[in-house]
């Protein structure tokens, strides 16, 4: 045995600094990080045990406060109804002071919302904070697309890695070892698998042009037009997301879309989720009731991301001039704004001569 050496041990027992967690976005998915990672906070001893949670504040019909009644059920009786969060979930209606202390940030909004948060979090945050996207989106500037990591990185001077994937399944992705490892002890449970790898424009695109890929099976749903269109849809889909992400970054890896953010999460979403749902019954009404309308009357406060995307992605396609390349992209967003019928999802030479049919020869690489 090696023996005790007395100052060691003094130095030993002065406890590392913890960390400590911010989650800023308290949806559906929101809910469900902050349960995760509450799960974990209170087993490992290098992070506060307190996880703190961002809330857009709202009234429910009861007439309380959101955050009140999250705090008092230890639930998001809105958006995560049935599932206790965790007693060291704490709810924080307050933006700034919710990251005041927290040098791990979570963000998990829906993602036309980043842009306001981030001006708001400027000069507030630790300067030893690090970040993490959940967000699957993008915005479009005079400069081109931006990624949400990247937003959250350039306005707010922190690194941020990001985690997307099928729901069971995820995968973390980020160029930092050490850090990707604390992330990855963050979100880890034993019905939640995470992974670290380094394609972060791949997993974030994968994860944003999925939800375009949803509302088009959606809309073949609403159709009834059957399993092997809905296979053709998802196939096609699966190609533009791969050619455009490639094209914008040439990092991209092919590999990145066998993975659980890449062919996974697009069959999750497009056999079960919001998008999908809200652009099946957007069909079965003849594009005559608008998403907004739709999103509103079906979700009850959760957002449908994949409406906003397919108008962003055309708006980079019509800068780049690469619209014919994208049919299946490019017919998405006018069937949302009205230009197209639903069934043009399967018929883009009768509405649209210059794209190619469904299942025909492809433009695209
Ligand atoms: N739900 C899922 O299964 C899932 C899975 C993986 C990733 N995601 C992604 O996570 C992100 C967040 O989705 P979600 O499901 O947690 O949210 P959600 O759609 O369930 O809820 C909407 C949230 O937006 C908030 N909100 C409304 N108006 C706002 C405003 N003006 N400013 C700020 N916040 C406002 C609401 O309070 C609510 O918390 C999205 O990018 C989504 O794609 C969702
Ligand atoms: O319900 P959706 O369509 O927003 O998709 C949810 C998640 O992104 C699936 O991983």
């Amino acid at each position: 045995m090696a023996p005790v050496n007395n100052n060691a041990q003094i130095n030993n027992n002065e406890s590392p600094p913890k960390f400590k967690v911010t989650i800023i976005g308290s949806g559906n998915w929101g809910s469900v990080a902050a349960k995760l990672i509450a799960s974990n906070t209170i087993k490992l001893n290098s992070f506060h045990d307190e996880v703190k949670m961002w809330v857009f504040e709202e009234t429910l019909p009861s007439g309380e406060k959101l955050t009140d009644v999250i705090n008092r059920t230890n639930e998001n009786v809105k958006y995560l109804p049935g599932i206790k969060l965790g007693s060291n979930v704490v709810a924080d209606p307050d933006l700034e002071n919710s990251v005041r202390d927290a040098n791990m940030l979570v963000f998990v909004t829906p993602h036309q919302f980043m842009e306001g948060i981030c001006k708001r979090l400027v000069g507030k945050i630790r300067n030893d904070a690090q970040a993490i996207s959940l967000i699957k989106g993008m915005e479009v500037k005079k400069e081109g697309p931006c990624m949400i990591s990247t937003l959250i990185s350039q306005q707010l001077g922190v690194n941020c890695c990001v985690l997307m994937g099928a729901n069971i399944a995820n995968e973390e992705y980020r160029d930092n070892k050490e850090i990707a490892e604390k992330w990855v002890q963050l979100f880890s449970t034993p019905y939640f698998m995470v992974s670290p790898c380094q394609d972060v424009e791949g997993v974030e695109l994968c994860g944003t042009l999925k939800n375009v890929v949803a509302i088009a099976a959606g809309f073949v749903d609403g159709l009834d037009m059957g399993n092997n269109t809905k296979a053709a849809i998802m196939r096609i889909g699966l190609k533009e997301m791969k050619s455009f992400s490639k094209l914008l970054f040439s990092s991209v890896k092919d590999n990145t879309f066998f993975e659980s953010c890449g062919v996974a999460d697009l069959i999750t979403t497009c056999l079960g989720g919001r998008n999908r749902k809200c652009a099946e019954a957007f069909a079965k009404n003849g594009g005559k009731r608008s998403f907004d309308e739709l999103e509103a009357e079906m979700l009850q406060g959760q957002k449908l991301q994949g409406v906003s995307t397919a108008k962003e992605v055309f708006e980079v396609l019509k800068y780049k001039g690469w619209l014919e390349m994208f049919p299946l992209f490019t017919t998405v967003h006018e069937i949302c704004v009205g230009r197209l019928p639903p069934s043009a999802i399967v018929e883009y030479s009768e509405h649209a001569p210059k794209f190619p049919r469904v299942g025909g020869p492809t433009a695209f690489p």
